[in-house]
């Protein structure tokens, strides 16, 4: 049995990441939450012929209690998503108050639950979370996610498209690392699973690199101030939180890169940051899952010359995005 939650359930994300989990057969309740629309979209997606019973809640009549009770895995894209000429970092203002609420809201009501945070600025609204949890005496690094999987499908894509072979995207693997935004995204193409053409340049390298660090900048502009990546995202989420599920219900040796707290697993998070030579609280890098979520943090492995400035240029950034979404939470009343 496994409840899955969706808070933001009725927006460009949550919609199509709702159908897509009540698609799952391993999901056998789902709940959504929003603001607004939730009962439509509860009602819609109920009519599927697929396990899950679903059920859907406004804020009214403590609806956010209601959805997160016996919640196993809590997905958030809740929160304003970009127009062009915004930074991820602009969403700050208004987004770091809804997931600071949203985490409340779970802290109270699901303290084991896994969380799976897609909102954006991910790099703060995680530690936003993280500290919320610690304040309610109910935070276990193991079990907080930022969703960073749409970088990783992002880069299988691009790099099938590069080989000339869509076909091949699916079982294309490249580990991305960092953050995700822009300089922190980090894509690994030197451990990309299928080798790029031997004639590939390092002009051409530096493209791709781009184009993975910015496919989100890519599709916000071509939505031109209709939002930013949702379909995609929702594909990205919904393939992540499947992993989780299995990784729960006890599968082993289940890998996808994640944003997470480094205290996940204390002697590999160590060795990490011994890696990039940074006392980072937080980094993107693969996880292996486990039932009780982060099972071990692997090492980001043999980097190119080129990869460990793309790795350094990250690491500044970072920092930043980390510490404004720690005070924050400092500086709120909760
Ligand atoms: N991690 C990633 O790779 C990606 C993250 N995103 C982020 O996901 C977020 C959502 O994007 P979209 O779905 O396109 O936006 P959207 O505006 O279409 O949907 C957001 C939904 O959140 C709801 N919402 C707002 N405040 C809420 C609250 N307090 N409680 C519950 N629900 C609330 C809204 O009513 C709306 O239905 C944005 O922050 C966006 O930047 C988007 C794409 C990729
Ligand atoms: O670009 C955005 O604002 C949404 C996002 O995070 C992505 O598509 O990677």
């Amino acid at each position: 049995m496994v409840k899955a939650v969706v808070l933001g359930a009725a927006g460009g994300i949550g919609q199509p990441l709702s159908l897509l989990l009540k698609h799952n057969p391993l999901v056998t309740s789902l709940g959504l939450y929003d603001i607004v629309n939730t009962p439509g979209v509860a009602a819609d997606l109920s009519h599927i012929s697929t396990p899950a019973k679903v059920v859907g809640y406004l804020p009214a009549d403590d609806g956010l209690a209601k959805v997160l009770t016996g919640a196993d895995v809590v997905v958030i894209p809740a929160g304003v998503p970009r127009k062009p000429g915004m930074t991820r970092d602009d969403l700050f203002k208004i987004n770091a108050g809804i997931v600071r609420d949203l985490a409340t809201g779970i802290a109270k009501n699901a303290p084991k639950a896994f969380v799976l945070v897609i909102s954006n600025p991910v790099n703060s609204t995680v530690p936003i979370v993280a500290e919320v949890f610690k304040q309610h005496g109910v935070f276990d690094p193991k079990r907080l996610f930022g969703v960073t999987t749409l970088d990783v499908v992002r880069a299988s894509t691009f790099v099938a498209e590069v080989l000339g072979d869509l076909s091949k995207a699916p079982s294309i693997t490249v580990p991305v690392v960092g953050g995700h935004s822009g300089v922190t995204i980090v894509p690994l193409l030197s451990q990309s699973s299928a080798a790029l053409p031997a004639d590939f340049t390092q002009d051409a390298r530096v493209t791709l690199t781009t184009r993975i660090q910015y496919g989100g900048d890519e599709v916000v502009k071509a939505k031109d101030g209709a939002g930013s990546a949702t379909l995609s995202m929702a594909y990205a989420g919904a393939e992540f939180a499947e992993k989780i599920i299995r990784a729960l219900r006890g599968e082993t040796g289940i890998v996808a890169p994640s944003f997470v707290h480094l205290e996940s697993d204390p002697a590999s998070g160590a060795a990490l940051k011994k890696e990039i030579g940074k006392d980072l609280e937080y980094f993107s890098a693969p996880v292996e899952l486990g039932p009780q979520g982060v099972a071990s943090i692997k090492p980001l492995g043999a980097l190119t010359p080129y990869e460990k400035t793309l790795v350094d240029a990250a690491l500044p950034e970072l920092q930043t995005n980390i510490d404004k979404g720690v005070s924050f939470i400092s500086a709120s009343k909760l």
